[in-house]
Parts: structure tokens; C-alpha cells; sequence
């Protein structure tokens, strides 16, 4: 594996990977996981689908739509019980793993999956409680299904916990019914997109159905223990914690706008998001320690995987690839000095801009990180997932103080049952608290 990766990371590497790219294949394995974790039937379109749905709408200008959404379901979830009046700052203790995921899953699925809808019978307010209601309860199967998925990925779940996952799986293809998702408003066209060109195709409703909560998986399950992580990092690190706040408050400065007590919520651009550098390297730099995805590949044909010190390996038609970057490459001292440790600064240059330089043995590396993995199945919410990260790290730095309860309590270790599953889960939860700035 790392051999492998040093060998995608050769300076003349692209040619030999694309070669291989033909003989290695991610979807027959990829068609196979979801199958039996999801019971959903993958298609042939699938793919090139969603691609395409998420170039319109999960980067570039579609992004702007996105970031809106998320700025006012984030908004929702965090503010609406937290008293703003002046002389009424009190502390509210929570669990930081708990806090994190559950806003960050709930924020994201409703900027997804839209929000309840208002006519002139239900007030916005209403609409909003049950949003808050509704998103909660999804939460808390979903984090029953998260809890089951490693072990029924590999297979080896209980019978009595196997019956328990179907159940959950049951009750999400029920409140994710194409037929419900239709009574939604604000359904983000990246959902709705897919759900058309399915139909269009003829998929049958309930495949689709299966295949909204495929997707509710794959947008959810990372963002909130990575917002967990990064807000953990910044708590245990001072100086990064300074940074990040000063330069979120001068891109809110910088907008012409100004928090005080009980004055208008901020309005967050995609622009005013691309003004952070600072917190882009603090994202990248917990995205390197805790994304540590499992790239599996199925090699369709009898093929030679030439190594970067010139060994050769004969793989066979049937056998089955992984790459397992977080060790082989964020994890390597020579690419990233010193790796365990949190440097929110390690992707920006001296003069501030992204650093993108990264050498090991005096050659350029290519691929210095890869949370999102690579090639045809690289993760195609990058870019919205990184800005949910940012969006929300940016509403607490400006809203709330937060501190940990102990401030020496160690970094949790990760769970390791979960190894290879994208971003990794701690193995205890830390007490925080946290109260308005203004
Ligand atoms: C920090 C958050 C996230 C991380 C670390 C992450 C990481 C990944 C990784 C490693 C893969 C598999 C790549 C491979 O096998 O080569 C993946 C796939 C995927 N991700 Fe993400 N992801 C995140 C958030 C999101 C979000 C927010 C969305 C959608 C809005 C999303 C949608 C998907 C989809 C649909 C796939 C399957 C792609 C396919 O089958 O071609 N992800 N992600």
C-alpha cells in the first residue's frame, strides 16, 4: 500500500496510473458494499449521474446556494435557544462529539433534504420548530445506524443487531420516501437532480427511495466528526484558535457588517468563506490527522503494479487493491514533519497563501493529503463538505466563547474498529461549554 501510493507520487506517475485506472475499478466493489449494507441495486448511470449532479451543484456557483441553505438551517439549530440578552450570558455544558455531530448532520441534511413546508397555516416559525423536531429525531436513528455500520460492512453483525439495522433501515426509506421528499421545500437540486434522472430512467420509486438514504450516508456520516475534531484541535491549540477568530472577524468587518445584541443575524457569502486561508489550512491540517479512508479497488485484469524502487508486483484478475493513504501519506514524517501534532498552519506558505509544496526524498509530492480519496470515486462534496466545516467553525468562533471543562484533558484516541471508514470517531466524548460573545 504505501509503496503503491509512493508510486502514484512519482514525478512521471500519471501515465502508469491511468493505464492501471483502466484494470482497477472501484464501482464493482463499491456496487457490492452498498448492496448489502444499503440493499440498494446499483446502476450502471449511477456514477456518471451523481457526477454530474454534483459539478452543477455541489462546486462553483452552485455552491453559493448550498452555503446559503447552511448558513440559515446552522443558524437555526444554534441560536434559536440561546439567550441573547446582555445581562443573561450564562454557560451551557455540553458534549463536544455529541454537539458537533448533531448540529452539523441536522444543518446538512436540511439544506439537503429541504425543510418542512409553510403555507399560510403554518407559520415560518412552526415550520422551523418542526425542522428542528423532525432533524433531530433522524439524528438519533442515524447515529444507531453509524454505531451498527462498521460491523455490518465487514459482515460480521449479530443477528439480533442485523435485524435492528434493517428496522433503521426501514424507518429512513420511510421518511425519505421520494413521495415525502416531494411535500419538502428548499430540496436542494443536487438531491432532486438525481432523483429526476433516476426516474427518468425508469428506476422503480423504491430503489430511489433506497438511494436517498445511500446518499444521506455519504454526505453525513463524515462532516459532523470532522467539525468534532476541529473544534477540539482549535480549543487544545491556543494560538490557532486566536488566529482563526481574528481572521473570521475581520472577513465579517470586511463585509460591512457588524454582531451586537439582538442585531441582525450575519449573512455569509461564499465570497466572505474564501477569504479565510487560515482556517482552510486549520481544516485541511484535522482533515490529514482523521480522514483515514480505505480505498478499495477490484483489479479486473491480470496486471504488473510497478513500484517506485523498481519492484514489480504480479496482482491477479479477482484479487483486490487497498490504499490506505492516512498511514502511507499523512501520516508519513519525511511529507509531513512531526505528523501526530496539530500545525493549523502547515498548509499556508509564509506570506499566508495555500501551500501546496510537499517533498519527500527531494521529489514533489503530488498527493501530500487525501481525505477525499482519489481518482473516478473521489469524494464529489468536497467542496461543500469543506465549506459546511468552515461555516460551521465560523458561526461558534463568532457567536459563542467555548471552552473545554477540563482544559488538560488529552486528546481522545480514535475508535480503531472504524479504521478505513473516511473520518475516524474518537473513543470517549469531552464535556464543553460554551456561551454567547455578544
Ligand atoms: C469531511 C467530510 C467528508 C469526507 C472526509 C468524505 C470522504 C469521502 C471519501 C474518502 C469517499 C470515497 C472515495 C473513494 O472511494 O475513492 C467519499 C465518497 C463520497 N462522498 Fe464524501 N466525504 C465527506 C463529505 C461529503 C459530503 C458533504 C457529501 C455530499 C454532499 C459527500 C458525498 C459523497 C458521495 C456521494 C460519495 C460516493 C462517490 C461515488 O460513489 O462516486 N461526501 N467521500
Amino acid at each position: 500500500n504505501v509503496e503503491f501510493l509512493q508510486c502514484l507520487n512519482q514525478t512521471h506517475h500519471s501515465k502508469r496510473w491511468s493505464k492501471s485506472r483502466e484494470k482497477l475499478d472501484f464501482r464493482k466493489f463499491a456496487s457490492h458494499l452498498v448492496r448489502r449494507v444499503f440493499g440498494y441495486i446499483a446502476t450502471k448511470a449511477d456514477h456518471e449521474m451523481l457526477n454530474a449532479s454534483s459539478n452543477r451543484h455541489l462546486k462553483g456557483d452552485g455552491l453559493e446556494v448550498m452555503t446559503q441553505a447552511m448558513m440559515i438551517n446552522l443558524q437555526n439549530l444554534m441560536l434559536h435557544n440561546v439567550d441573547s440578552s446582555s445581562d443573561q450570558v450564562t454557560w451551557r455544558e455540553e458534549k463536544l462529539f455529541a454537539y458537533c455531530y448533531n448540529i452539523v448532520f441536522r444543518a446538512g441534511y436540511l439544506s439537503l433534504y429541504g425543510n418542512e413546508a409553510f403555507d399560510s397555516k403554518t407559520s415560518q416559525e412552526k415550520a422551523k420548530e418542526k425542522d428542528r423536531a423532525e432533524s433531530e429525531a433522524l439524528y438519533d436513528e442515524f447515529r444507531k445506524y453509524d454505531q451498527l455500520f462498521p460491523r455490518l460492512a465487514y459482515g460480521v453483525l449479530p443477528p439480533k443487531k442485523r435485524r435492528e439495522a434493517t428496522k433503521l433501515l426501514e424507518y429512513f426509506w420511510n421518511v425519505l420516501s421520494v413521495q415525502k421528499l416531494k411535500g419538502r421545500d428548499n430540496i436542494s437540486r443536487w438531491i432532486w437532480d438525481v432523483q429526476e434522472g433516476k426516474d427518468n430512467a425508469g428506476v422503480k420509486e423504491d430503489m430511489i427511495t433506497r438511494y436517498m438514504f445511500v446518499l444521506l450516508w455519504a454526505s453525513q456520516g463524515n462532516t459532523g466528526p470532522s467539525s468534532f475534531w476541529l473544534l477540539l484541535f482549535l480549543m487544545k491549540h491556543p494560538e490557532a484558535m486566536r488566529s482563526v477568530k481574528e481572521e473570521i472577524d475581520k472577513a465579517v468587518r470586511e463585509s460591512g457588517q457588524e454582531v451586537k445584541p439582538g442585531g441582525p443575524l450575519v449573512k455569509m457569502s461564499r465570497e466572505m468563506l474564501m477569504k479565510t486561508p487560515i482556517l482552510d489550512s486549520a481544516v485541511e491540517e484535522t482533515l490529514r490527522l482523521t480522514a483515514a479512508p480505505l480505498l478499495t479497488r477490484a483489479v479486473l485484469q491480470d496486471m504488473t503494479l510497478k513500484m517506485a524502487d523498481g519492484r514489480q508486483y504480479f496482482i491477479r484478475q479477482g484479487d483486490r487493491v487497498a490504499l490506505f493513504p492516512y498511514s502511507a501519506i499523512q501520516m508519513d514524517p519525511e511529507i509531513h514533519p512531526d505528523p501526530r501534532s496539530f500545525k493549523y498552519d502547515r498548509f499556508l506558505n509564509p506570506d499566508g497563501s495555500k501551500k501546496t509544496d510537499f517533498y519527500k526524498a527531494g521529489n514533489k509530492v503530488k498527493y501530500y493529503t487525501m481525505p477525499w480519496g482519489s481518482g473516478a470515486s473521489m469524494c464529489p462534496g468536497r467542496f461543500f463538505a469543506t465549506n459546511e466545516l468552515k461555516q460551521f467553525a465560523f458561526l461558534m468562533l463568532l457567536y459563542f466563547e467555548f471552552e473545554l471543562i477540563n482544559p488538560n484533558e488529552e486528546i481522545p484516541e480514535i475508535d480503531y474498529s472504524r479504521y478505513g471508514f473516511g473520518t475516524m470517531q474518537p473513543d470517549r466524548d469531552l464535556q464543553f461549554r460554551y456561551r454567547r460573545r455578544y
